[in-house]
Order: structure tokens, then sequence, then C-alpha cells
């Protein structure tokens, strides 16, 4: 936990009283087998795995002798010396890593690694090192392995049978001191404690500089959507007179079309442990009763999507950031000043017209719910995964219902001769700034480009389709800036790549990975290349954005 990030006393105190009475030290991981329940000695027995694991590969990279893997036989002994440099140049994460390291040791090294691995950018170290074998509860899930290959031509299908039998009917037991609890949305109080728990405990960046601070107005928006289950958004609770709210995880009901398979899914999202109670294998038993509850109700496949790799994303995209405040972003330490650049240059760089271009452009409102619908949904099929939207989903997504000060969601169409042509949106999710440099500045305030439509898609050979949504997005920054933004965030799906280096989007170094659960399909474009760069030719790949 950054220091610098308060905690509440009492949360803190109350940790401590569960520790010592013993309830956090009983983390049992229910349901992954007897043998997994986490003990003091085999927690550590793990780490001393983990830590041979990392010091094998250490040595590899240094240029020690590495064993031979079980499946050598299936792979060439040697990757010619062209092959090996190739593939260097496409991921350069790797390069970066074997830097220095002769080509025949990178040889034996990338021999080592599946080959979607090394071209969807997968790095060897940190967070993304792990091999199939040491996901214990991944291992056991319905998802497609590592290895699995895309030439595998298995039709598109469930991983897994599930019977209504089959279906536990009771919740898995917590750990002794813990319950689980439905959370429910239709009470302020309770959206106010799941607020707490994500503004301290959710996703922080590598260097624990920021942390997504979604707010309770956006909470309400992303959990509440048509169709909603409370019994799919679900706690755990410390028992005890306070009865905190220590982990979470929260699902919606969607309809997702995976090529030309339209699926009942739920949509995963604010998987979250409060920060003491990590490493416990909390999150298996909270994404288990998640499933069967789904499971109950008839819903055998998932979404979600997450910065660290797991067996298997599906399709992976990159995260490009927009300057619209320059100076704070670089006072935060979030954007650097480049090299022969000075701050009254990067100033100038990514000053933006006051006034948008896109004829007709104005505010979306009530009378545009039908026509973006019919939009919307013909630009969509234009990809290999997205969801199908109802009219009402329509509504609610992008049909800004709140004061100005508590706004979600900006949408926008352009109209001409009363018909709509266009359509773009994009939606507020603040930081906070939780390292030294919060000092400076506490929040950053982070627009994040959502869906968008033009009719010029549907032109022969998308004719003018690149300078449409140029223009289109640029106006979309213009409007950001206006609502005081300090940065604008894309992702590289959609049709993304066409405008993401005009409009001076930089490159930044997080991944999203997406995942199907209990789905077979080969992999679906991200957007990028292998060298990790936006991708024109990619395009048609992910159409979803998930909050
Ligand atoms: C049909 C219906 C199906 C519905 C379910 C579909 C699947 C939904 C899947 C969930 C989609 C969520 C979408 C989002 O919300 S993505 C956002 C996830 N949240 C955060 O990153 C917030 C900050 N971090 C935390 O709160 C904790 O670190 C979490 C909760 C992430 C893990 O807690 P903790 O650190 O205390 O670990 P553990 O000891 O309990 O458990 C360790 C196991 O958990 C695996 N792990 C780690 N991170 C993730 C992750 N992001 N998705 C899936 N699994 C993850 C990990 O590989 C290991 O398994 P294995 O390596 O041994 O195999």
């Amino acid at each position: 936990m950054s220091e610098s990030h308060p905690v509440g006393a009492p949360l803190e105190a109350h940790l401590e009283s569960e520790s010592e009475s013993g309830a956090e030290e009983q983390p049992q991981e229910v349901g992954e087998g007897s043998q997994d329940a986490t003990t003091t000695a085999t927690e550590k027995t793990k780490k001393k795995k983990k830590r041979s694991k990392r010091s094998k590969l250490v040595s590899a990279l240094k240029g020690e002798k590495l064993s031979e893997p079980a499946e050598s036989s299936k792979s060439p002994s040697k990757l010619p010396d062209e092959a090996v440099k190739k593939l260097l140049e496409m991921n350069p994460s790797l390069k970066g890593e074997l830097a220095g390291i002769p080509p025949e040791k990178a040889s034996e090294i990338l021999r080592k690694m599946d080959v979607s691995q090394l071209l969807s950018g997968i790095s060897l170290n940190g967070k993304n090192q792990k091999d199939m074998a040491s996901y214990k509860f991944w291992a056991t899930q319905p998802v497609p392995k590592f290895d699995e290959k895309p030439e595998d031509s298995r039709p598109d299908g469930p991983i897994k049978e599930v019977t209504p039998e089959m279906v536990p009917k009771t919740a898995a037991p917590l750990p002794e001191g813990y319950e689980w609890c439905e959370l429910d949305l239709t009470n302020d109080e309770e959206i106010k404690e799941v607020y707490k728990l994500l503004s301290q405990h959710y996703v922080e960046d590598d260097h624990a500089m920021f942390r997504f601070n979604y707010s309770a107005v956006f909470l309400d928006w992303a959990l509440k959507s048509p169709g909603w289950k409370k019994s799919w958004h679900i706690g755990v609770r410390a028992k005890g007179p306070s009865r905190l709210l220590v982990a979470s995880i929260f699902g919606i009901p969607i309809k997702l079309r995976i090529r030309q398979n339209v699926l009942d899914v739920v949509e995963i999202n604010f998987l979250c442990v409060h920060k003491k109670l990590r490493s416990r294998r909390l999150a298996p038993v909270l994404i288990k009763e998640i499933t069967r509850r789904c499971n109950l109700d008839g819903v055998y496949q998932a979404i979600y999507t997450g910065g660290v790799v797991l067996p298997t994303p599906v399709g992976s995209c990159r995260y490009f950031h927009r300057s619209l405040d320059w100076s704070k972003l670089y006072e935060i330490g979030f954007s650097p000043l480049p090299p022969n650049s000075t701050p009254a240059k990067m100033i100038a760089r990514n000053q933006l017209p006051s006034n948008t271009s896109t004829p007709g452009w104005r505010v979306m409102e009530e009378r545009d719910i039908e026509p973006v619908y019919d939009l919307l949904s013909r630009y969509l099929t234009r990809f290999e995964l997205a969801q199908e939207f109802t009219r009402d989903e329509v509504e609610h997504w992008f049909i800004n219902k709140h004061k100005p000060e508590d706004q979600v969601v900006w949408s926008f169409v352009a109209e001409q001769d009363g018909k709509i042509t266009d359509f773009g949106s994009f939606y507020c999710l603040e930081s906070s700034v939780i390292g030294e440099m919060s000092k400076k500045h506490d929040k950053i305030r982070a627009a994040y480009l959502y869906y968008y439509a033009s009719e010029h898609a549907f032109n022969p050979k998308e004719k003018g389709l690149k300078e449409r949504l140029t223009q289109l997005v640029q106006d979309l920054l213009i409007e950001a800036k206006k609502a005081k933004f300090d940065v604008f965030n894309a992702l590289t799906l959609h049709d993304n790549p066409l405008f993401l280096e005009q409009l001076k989007f930089g490159a930044g170094d997080g991944q999203l990975h997406h995942y199907l659960y209990n789905w077979r399909t080969k992999p679906i474009s991200g957007g990028i290349n292998a060298k990790n760069q936006p991708d024109e030719s990619k395009r048609g790949g992910i159409g979803i954005v998930l909050l």
C-alpha cells in the first residue's frame, strides 16, 4: 500500500484484529482441492519455487545452460539466425531482455516460447513470466491453454459443456472470519462502500504512481445497465460489527457476438481484494462464486479484460494517450519531456483548435437514440468481437443523465439534412496520483474513447473513413479539453489505428488483454502488429470496449 495514501485507521485496526483472531491466517483456497489450501509453509514453498523459476530464467538470459524442454522433439533444434532477428524486431520488449545474448542462445530461449506469445508481445519477465503449469487456478478452468495452436481447426464453441446438475447449489465457504454478501447498488451507502474499497485497493500502474478512481456515480452507471442482477454483484465482508467490505467481483449481462455466434454472456469487472488480504487465493474463490451464480442463471460464457497475462488472451490491444494538459501530466510524472524538446514546444505541439469542425456536430439527445442504435449496430458488424446493443442499452450507455459535476459519459452526433451520419463518445475515469507527485496534483482526469460510428465506414473501400474519423475524434478531443480533462486515452481496437498517430496519441506502456471464459475461438486482432504498433490492416478484430 502506498505510504502516501491515507487508509482509515479503523480499517487497518479491524484487519489487524482479524489477523490476531486467526481470520487472516487461514484463508483456505476453497474448492481448488484441499492440497491447495494455503498455509504459511506451502506459501513459502511456492515462493521458493517461483524464485527458482525466476533464477532459472535469469540464468538462461545470462547465457547459462537451460535444460531441454519436454516438447523439444517437436521444436526445431535451432531457429535460423534470420528468424531470431525477425522475432526480436517484432517484440521490442524481448529485444531489450535478450540484448547482448549470443544469437545461438537467444534462439534456444525463443524456441521454448509459444509463437503466439512472441507475437503478442508477452515478455519473459515480471508479471508475464509464468508458464501454464504455474497458473494453479487457471489451469483448472475452461480457458484455452497458452500452447493451443492457432492452426488448431476445432470449430468455435464451449470448452466445457456444463449441465445444471453440475452446478453447486451453494457458495463455497470462505475463510473463517469472512462471509459472502450481495451488494445492493440501489442503496447509496453500499455504492459508497464499493467506491471506498476500489478507490483504495483497485488497479494501480506498475510503479504504484496512479490508481483508478472509479467514482460512485460511475459504478452506478457501469453496474446497473439494462438487465443487471443483484446476484451478480458479489462482495466479501469481514464478520463482526464493522462488516467491512474486503473483496468484490461484479458481472453484468450482455449479448456478445464472437465471429458468427451470438451468446448471452456475463461481462466481469471490478475484481478486487483488499491489499491486506492479497495472495491468499481469495480471487479464485470469487471467480468460482460468480461462475456458479451465472451458471445457475444459464450463462456459461464470460468476457473480461486485464493488464496481466492469464491463460489465454483472445486478443490484445495497446493503450495510447493524447495529452490535453501536457504541463500537468509532466508535473505528475505521467508524460516525459522528450530529448531535444522543451516544455514550451510540448505545450504548442498539443494545442487543439478551439472549435469542432464536423458539420452538424452537437450533443447527443434522447431523440437520437434510435438512429444511433441503428448506425452503431451496423458499424459494429465490421468487428469479430462485439457487443450487440439493444435500444435500451444505447440509451443507458450514451445518454448523460447526470448533472455536470457528476457526468460520466459524453456523446455527440453529426446531423446532416435530418440524418445522423456520425456518432462519438468518451467516458470519464479519474486516477488518483498516489506517489510522491500527489503533493502537486492528487487526481488525473482522464477521458477514455468509448464507442463511435460513421456512415463513411460503409462507403466502397471505406472511402473517406480515415479522414472522417480523424475529424470526429479530433472533435472529441476538443470537447474533452473543454470539459477540463487532462488526457485522452484510447486503445488500438475498433478503427483507432486510422487516426492515433495523426492526432498525436503517444504509445503507452500498457497492454489490455481481452479474455473469453469457456469459449474457444481463434485469436482476434487487437489492432496492433507484431511490432506492437497500431496497424490499419489489423483492424476488424476487437470491437468491444470494457470499462
Ligand atoms: C460463466 C461465468 C464465468 C465468470 C467468470 C469468468 C472469469 C473472470 C475472471 C476475473 C476477471 C477480472 C477482471 C478484472 O476485474 S481485471 C482487474 C483486476 N483487479 C485488480 O487488478 C485490482 C488490484 N488487484 C487485486 O485486487 C488482486 O491482486 C486480485 C483480486 C486481482 C488478485 O488477488 P490476489 O493478488 O490476492 O491473488 P489471489 O491469491 O487471491 O489469487 C491468485 C490467482 O488469481 C489470478 N489472478 C490475478 N489477477 C487476476 C485477474 N486480474 N483476473 C483473473 N485472475 C487473476 C492469479 O493468476 C492467480 O491464479 P493462478 O495464477 O494461480 O492460476
